[in-house]
């Protein structure tokens, strides 16, 4: 055993939901860590004594983010594309085959030291835990891999064979489906928590309504819990899918139907709603209108989302930018969503929120408050706390 007392805090930002903003900021506070988890926190005039002190001088601490949706288990580029969108080209998903053919040429090794540079990249700005996604393999043999490769950096895998029907199988998309559901999910399933579908009849790479159900449903039966792709492109029946089949999360949400809302709305204690700010930024889309879902009492995550096609950002402080700039989210939410709203969606209660028990999965701000992750957009105030010993 070993504590850490941490004091010099500007502000303490618990993520606790009490007050207001739901944010339980407490005023002179100190927090004890004992190994991997809170096990003191009270004025700093009170604090017992410990191993060792870490002493912040002013900044701001708050709970390490959870990015709930990333696929970060590629090679290849696709820079060009992205430029292209920004002179007005749309997105529909074909770009996902170029990622597939480059993460299957790519070695172990090479994917591996890929994969550990961009959580590297995610840590120095805050975040503490993240989902990683399959997607790029669509094979049997490329699927596994990505997922057991992801198993080595965290808990937090998904497997998602059913991204895009790959080349190769375009002209029997029954054969696809029959693979993922079957000697795909068998070999991919033991390294992944949760399955995923791309369910976006907007696209004629990804899946409708009939075709995410057996996808979800074969994960379900093998033991996996359920996560959707849904409503990015247009409208579609993956919100009332996942609300359906009680999924932790339905993710994008950018066209949203009154129906849509009250769906999520009444599923609050099940299906979060995932926003993914950085994607519409990335693909000159309209942003969803996250203030509607709050107001409407939905449960709401934001995430990243960090992929070669539709948002090469691994920023956390980036996306709750957007959130207040362009989704109508005030920063208290922006926070919450990206930190406790996110751990509901991976049905975690020790992360997203400093308490007694939870773990010590900090971030330290070089700011006085959390207000300054949306006033400062673009600079880099915000680091993983690593705690001695
Ligand atoms: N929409 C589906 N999947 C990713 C994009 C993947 C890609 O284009 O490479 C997303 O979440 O936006
Ligand atoms: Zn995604």
């Amino acid at each position: 055993m070993s504590s850490t007392l941490i004091t010099g805090i500007g502000e303490l930002v618990t993520c606790d939901g009490s007050g207001e903003d739901r944010l339980g900021i407490r005023p002179d506070a100190a927090v004890v860590a004992e190994d991997d988890r809170i096990v003191w926190i009270g004025r700093a005039a009170e604090a017992p004594a410990a191993d060792r002190r870490v002493d912040l001088d002013g900044r701001a601490l708050i709970p390490g983010f959870v990015d709930s949706h990333s696929h970060l288990v590629f090679d290849g580029d696709r820079a060009a594309e992205f430029a292209a969108r920004m002179t007005g080209a749309a997105y529909d998903g074909g770009g996902i085959a170029t990622s597939m053919t480059a993460t299957r040429a790519a070695s172990d090794g090479r994917l591996r030291e890929l994969l550990g540079r961009r959580v590297t990249e995610m840590r120095a700005q805050g975040t503490t835990t993240v989902e990683i996604k399959s997607g790029y393999g669509l094979s049997v043999a490329d699927e596994a891999r990505a997922l057991r490769i992801a198993s080595e950096f965290t808990s937090e895998t998904t497997f998602l064979g059913a991204h895009v029907v790959p080349p190769e199988w375009r002209h029997d998309r029954a054969g696809y489906l029959d693979l993922v559901t079957g000697e795909m999910l068998v070999s991919a399933g033991p390294h992944a928590r949760w399955i995923d579908v791309f369910c976006e009849p907007a696209s004629p790479y990804a899946f409708t309504g009939d075709e995410a159900r057996r996808v979800l449903l074969a994960g379900r039966e093998a033991g996996l819990e359920l996560r959707v792709h849904g409503n990015q492109l247009g409208h579609g029946p993956g919100v009332q899918l996942a609300v359906e089949l009680g999924a932790a999360s339905v993710d994008h949400c950018t066209y949203l139907t009154d129906d849509d809302v009250d769906a999520l709305a009444g599923a609050r204690d099940s299906t979060v709603a995932t926003l993914l700010p950085g994607v519409e930024f990335s693909t000159r889309s309209p942003y969803p209108d996250g203030r509607r879902l709050i107001d409407a009492g939905v449960r709401i995550a934001l995430a990243s989302d960090c992929n070669p096609g539709t948002c090469y950002s691994s920023s956390i402080p980036f996306m709750l930018a957007l959130a207040v700039r362009e989704m109508g989210l005030t920063p208290a939410e922006a926070l919450y969503a990206a930190t406790a709203g996110a751990a509901r969606s991976l049905r975690r209660t020790d992360i997203g929120r400093i308490e007694l028990g939870t773990r010590a999965d900090l971030a330290v701000l070089d700011a006085p408050s959390y207000l300054h992750l949306c006033y400062r957009p673009g600079v880099p105030i915000a680091r993983t706390l690593e705690l001695p010993g």
